[in-house]
């Protein structure tokens, strides 16, 4: 497909739904350019009058690509899979294809958001707490799930988008402190794809905004 300029992502080194598109876009080889939107300084950079033009819920990732402005990470990576199909994210069959989606639904809308930034901001007090019991409550039911879908990747041999959205959520569970041991399935996938190239460009490490003290 024919692109004029080169995507744009605003986005934020440690968002995990930033880190979901910088992976999609490392693994079709997309070239794309980042600015970086603070969540944290100055209050946070998502939350100004002009960050809300281009994203009404004041959220990151945006992209720009191809002429639209796109939010929600899932469809943002929806639509790189329809304009750029190689290599595939979602696999042949249909029933592959559902069993995808339903990991991907299962961590974007029932774990993130119940541990996003902005969530935790408003609980106070036991924020680690409450982090910890929705992603255990999610991860409870996401690895009795891997471990009839799995192969090599969440979802047999082919890495999807199931595993785009699985490794930036187990990075969240590492930062408040989950015991991984609990969920030996997850925990072995993402020790694999980890060791992939698209997860370790697109890793919070190593991002244009990420701090000098959390570098790797
Ligand atoms: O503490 C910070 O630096 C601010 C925000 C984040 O990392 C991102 C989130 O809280 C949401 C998420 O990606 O799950």
């Amino acid at each position: 497909m024919a692109t004029q300029a080169k995507p744009i992502l605003y986005g934020y080194f440690r968002s995990s739904c930033s880190w979901r598109v910088r992976t999609a876009f490392a693994l079709k080889g997309i070239d794309y350019d980042q600015v970086p939107v603070n969540l944290v300084k100055d209050g946070g950079q998502q939350l100004t009058e002009q960050y809300k033009e281009l994203n009404p819920m004041r959220q990151v990732p945006t992209v720009k690509i191809d002429g639209v402005t796109l939010s929600q990470s899932l469809a943002i990576i929806e639509y790189i899979e329809e304009t750029r199909p190689s290599p595939p994210l979602l696999p042949a069959s249909p029933q592959k294809r559902a069993q995808v989606r339903m990991i991907c639904d299962l961590i974007v809308s029932g774990i993130q958001p119940l541990q996003n930034l902005y969530l935790l901001q408003k609980i106070g007090d036991e924020k680690v707490s409450w982090a910890q019991h929705f992603i255990i409550r999610g991860f409870e039911a996401l690895e009795p799930i891997l471990k009839q879908t799995a192969g090599k990747f969440c979802v047999g041999n082919e890495i999807s988008m199931a595993d785009v959205c699985l490794v930036p959520q187990v990075y969240n569970a590492e930062r408040f402190k989950v015991d991984m041991s609990q969920f030996p399935t997850i925990k072995g996938l993402n020790e694999t794809l980890l060791t992939l190239e698209a997860f370790k460009v697109s890793h919070p490490s190593c991002q244009p905004d990420t701090p000098e003290e959390l570098r790797a």
